[in-house]
Order: C-alpha cells, then structure tokens, then sequence
C-alpha cells in the first residue's frame, strides 16, 4: 500500500548530501527497514504533484543493479523517497574506511554500474546523470546497486539551481555547457574508478610520489595516513572545473593496476566525446569481461563484510585483540 509519514519511524541518520538527508526508517505496518531520503524543495503545489508522479516510474526499475523503491510523497515542503536499505553504505564512506579499493572489487563495481546504466537507458531512456562513489550503494550479501539517478525531469530541474557537486564528477562537456548523455556518465564512471584506485579524488592528478607514497604498506598491513591524507588542500569549485576543461585528464599507472584497467579508464576519460568509448565498447571491453563471467557476490560479499568491521582508521580489532 501506500507509503505515509506516520508508518515511519525514525532509526538512525545514515547521512548528508547537498540538497537532501536520509534516515534509516522502519516502516511500521510491515516491519521493513528503509533508507529515507529528504529533499527540502519550495515549488509550487502542482510541480510537486509532478515530482511525486514521475518518482513512482521508480516502482518499475527493477534490476539487480539499482536499489529497490518502495513509494514518494510529499508532506510540505519535504519530498520524501523510500528506498532499499544498502547494509553497506555507499562506496565513498568505504572508500573513506579502506583508503583504496582493490582492482578486482573495482571490476565487479564496474560491471555492475555499466549493467545499470545498460538498463536504465534500455528499458527507461533515460541516463543516470550523478555517477559518483557516493551513489553507488553495497550491501553485506555482496550486491552493488545504483540510486539518485534522473528519473524525474520535474526534480531535476527543480533542483538545478539549488545544488552544486562538492567535487565535480561532471564531463568537460557538461561543464561546458555543452549537450550530454550518457557518455558522460561514462566520464563519471571513468573519473570515479581513479578515485577508488588510488584513493583520492583525482584532480588534479597525483604525481607518481603521491602513489609511490599512497602504496606503501608498512609490514602490520595497517596503512601509514601521509599527513594531510584526505583533507589535501584541494582546489576550489571553479578551479576544479576549469581543469577538469583545459587539462589533461587523469589516469592510472601500469605500475599498479593492470593493463586492462588503465585502458578501460583511458577510455572513459577521453575528453571528446567522439573518442570516449560508449557504453556498448566498454560492455565488450576485456577489463569488464574478465569480471561478468564471476556470477556470485561471494568475493565482494567477504570483502564488504571485513572492511565493515573496521573502524574508520582502517586497523581490525582483530589486530589488537589482546
Ligand atoms: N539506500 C541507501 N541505503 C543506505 N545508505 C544510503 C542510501 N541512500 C543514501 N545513503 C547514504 O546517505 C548519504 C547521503 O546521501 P545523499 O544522496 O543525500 O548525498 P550524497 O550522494 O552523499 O551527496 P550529494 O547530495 O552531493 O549527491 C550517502 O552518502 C549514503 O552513504
Ligand atoms: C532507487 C532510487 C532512487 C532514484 C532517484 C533518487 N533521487 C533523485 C535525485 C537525487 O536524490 N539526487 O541526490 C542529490 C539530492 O539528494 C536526483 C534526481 C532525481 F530525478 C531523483 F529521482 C532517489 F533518491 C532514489
Ligand atoms: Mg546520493
């Protein structure tokens, strides 16, 4: 039935983004537990009517590699989207726990944002629009599932004024104003598999010390923090997206990662679009088919559950268990 705000209760925040909150929910009459996103949106009653009906097109995407629907409603100026609740949190907070995410874990990711991407535009034409970590969701049975992509024409652009990406994961092509699709998703995806890899946003581009550096392991396998890890003095917004336009983009060293993956992300990251692979290239790309044939989650299910038993200073109390 129909979702209502009075079936909720409030369990935990499980985070903050620009423009919206979202709760852990148990939703009362079926005991489910939801994750419940927050949009704060002043617009007129009839464009929220808009929002409410084109968000239950969410009711139709069903696919391994999105995350469930279960209702949208509105309750003054508050939209609220009720959706799967992902154990494992999204890929940015375990990025934030591991410091970098191994490259078979990053093929599995890759498969199945690009198989997701295959879907929504497949079976609902539409692309997804904000590919980043942060939206990329996983759980402990080892699934990985997209969400917060543009399903509704009325939300987005109810919001394009409003929010502005911290870090861009934009093509230089939409930062430019040009037109887009889901090449630059493909960008996206490009730009965000760097930033697992090597473990911080990467523009501008860090130098081969700054690898060097962020590959030493010391002998314990806890990993040395370089001072200033993860608070680096990055650039502002606009110098960002200048770069992101005028420069060259980044890329991933043979010395670490294989052949395959530094060319998979080579071709994400072209900056003209005609010599950025398509979607339909990449699902034919040798980095993707050497991890589609693996078809159980086991590997990424084990994973996830070790790293959410760390604390966030990447040390497990099995270490120091005494
Ligand atoms: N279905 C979900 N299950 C579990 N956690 C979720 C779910 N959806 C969102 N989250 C968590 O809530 C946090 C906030 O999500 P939100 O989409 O509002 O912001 P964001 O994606 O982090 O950033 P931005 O608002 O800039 O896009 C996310 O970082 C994620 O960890
Ligand atoms: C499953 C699922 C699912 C799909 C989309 C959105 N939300 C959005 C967002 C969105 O949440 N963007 O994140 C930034 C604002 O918090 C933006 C545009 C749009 F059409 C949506 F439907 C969502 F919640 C869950
Ligand atoms: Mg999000």
């Amino acid at each position: 039935g129909e979702l209502k705000q009075d079936d909720l209760v409030n369990i935990c925040e499980l985070g903050q983004g620009n423009g919206g909150v979202v709760w852990k929910v148990r939703h009362k009459p079926t005991e489910k537990i939801m994750a419940r996103k927050l949009i704060y949106l002043e617009v007129k009653p009839a464009l929220k009517t808009q929002i409410i009906r084109e968000l239950k097109v969410l009711h139709q995407c069903n696919s391994p590699y999105i995350v469930g629907f279960y209702g949208a409603f509105a309750v003054e100026a508050q939209i609220s989207i009720c959706m799967e609740y992902m154990d494992g949190g999204s890929l940015d907070l375990i990025l934030k726990k591991v410091m970098r995410i191994p490259e078979h874990i990053l093929g599995k990711i890759t498969v199945a944002v690009l198989r997701g991407l295959s879907y929504l535009r497949e079976r609902h034409r539409i692309m997804h629009r904000d590919i980043k970590p942060s939206n990329i969701l996983v759980n402990h049975q080892g699934e990985i599932k997209l969400c917060d992509f543009g399903v509704s024409a009325q939300l987005i652009d109810s919001t394009l004024h409003t929010f502005i990406g911290t870090r861009s994961y934009m093509s230089p092509e939409r930062l430019e104003g040009a037109h887009y699709g889901v090449m630059s998703d493909i960008w996206s995806l490009g730009l965000s598999l760097v930033e697992m890899a090597v473990g911080r946003y990467p523009i501008p581009p860090p130098s081969s010390q700054d690898i060097d550096d962020l590959f030493k392991e010391d002998p314990h396998g806890n990993r040395p923090r370089p001072e200033g890890y993860g608070c680096h003095k990055g650039l502002a917004i606009f110098e960002l997206m200048e770069w992101i336009v005028n420069e060259t983009p980044p890329n991933l060293c043979r010395s670490h990662f294989s052949a395959e993956f530094c060319d998979f992300v080579d071709r994400c990251l072209k900056k003209s679009t005609t010599e950025r692979a398509d979607l339909n290239t990449l699902l034919h790309h040798s980095f993707y088919k050497r991890y589609e044939t693996e078809s159980d989650n086991q590997d990424v299910s084990s994973w996830i559950r070790q790293v959410c038993r760390m604390d966030t200073d990447g040390t497990n109390d099995t270490n120091n268990r005494m």
